[in-house]
């Protein structure tokens, strides 16, 4: 089964036109993922590994580090580094107050090549905060992977100017194709979502 049925299936999608999420940016928000769900679900999880692991091998085979971007995409980049056998850290969205006031957690050796691992973009802040923070460490990013990307123009625009290749296994657009398929969502509100994502 695809990632976007999976995702519909364990009720990661949640939709609220009458009261908004907030998003960790503050963009106010009809719609949210919770990619979190896939921890708990076994053949979900697999089937994010085995397509991470695919386009690792395909795109970033000459990774050194698999690098998790706290806290969501910690659980997915464990277990592709387990799979690979590559090495793994994990990047805090800043330093630890206490202990030794890391932001990442693991060793980057000078020139290690990176992989930041991703639950989902938004506007693309948080992971390209992860990447410049292991660039700071001295590793060099070879980009950013996340299962689910609202492709918003602001998240590409972001992207290109810090120079961070961003690839994603599941986009907004093939979602909401799932969910319109599936009868789930009208053509009206299909349309209201994609008006809204392309304003941003
Ligand atoms: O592309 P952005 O605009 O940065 O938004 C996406 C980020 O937001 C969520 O994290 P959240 O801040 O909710 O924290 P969590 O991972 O600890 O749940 C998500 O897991 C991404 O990290
Ligand atoms: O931007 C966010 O904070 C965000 C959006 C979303 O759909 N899901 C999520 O977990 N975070």
């Amino acid at each position: 089964m695809s990632i976007a049925k999976q995702l519909i299936k364990i009720g990661a999608l949640k939709l609220n036109t009458e009261k908004y999420f907030t998003w960790t940016s503050g963009i106010q928000s009809p719609i949210y993922c919770d990619n979190r769900l896939i921890i708990s679900y076994p053949e979900v999880r697999e089937e994010v590994i085995e397509a991470m692991v695919n386009k690792i091998k395909e795109t970033y085979k000459d990774v050194d580090v698999i690098a998790g971007c706290a806290t969501a995409g910690i659980p997915h980049a464990a277990w592709v580094a387990d799979r690979l056998n590559l090495p793994m850290v994990y990047v805090r969205d800043k330093a630890k107050k206490h202990g030794l006031n890391n932001q990442i957690e693991g060793r980057i050796n000078k020139g290690d090549r990176i992989l930041i691992i991703e639950d989902l973009i938004s506007t693309g802040g948080s992971s390209i905060k992860a990447a410049n923070a292991a660039t700071d460490a001295g590793g060099h990013v070879l980009g950013i992977l996340s299962i689910f990307s609202y492709n918003m123009k602001k998240s590409l625009e972001n992207m290109k100017e810090h120079g961070y290749q961003s690839d994603s296994l599941l986009t907004f657009d093939t979602l909401l194709n799932e969910l319109q398929s599936k009868g789930q969502y009208d053509e009206q509100q299909i349309k209201d979502l994609l008006e809204w994502r392309d304003a941003f």
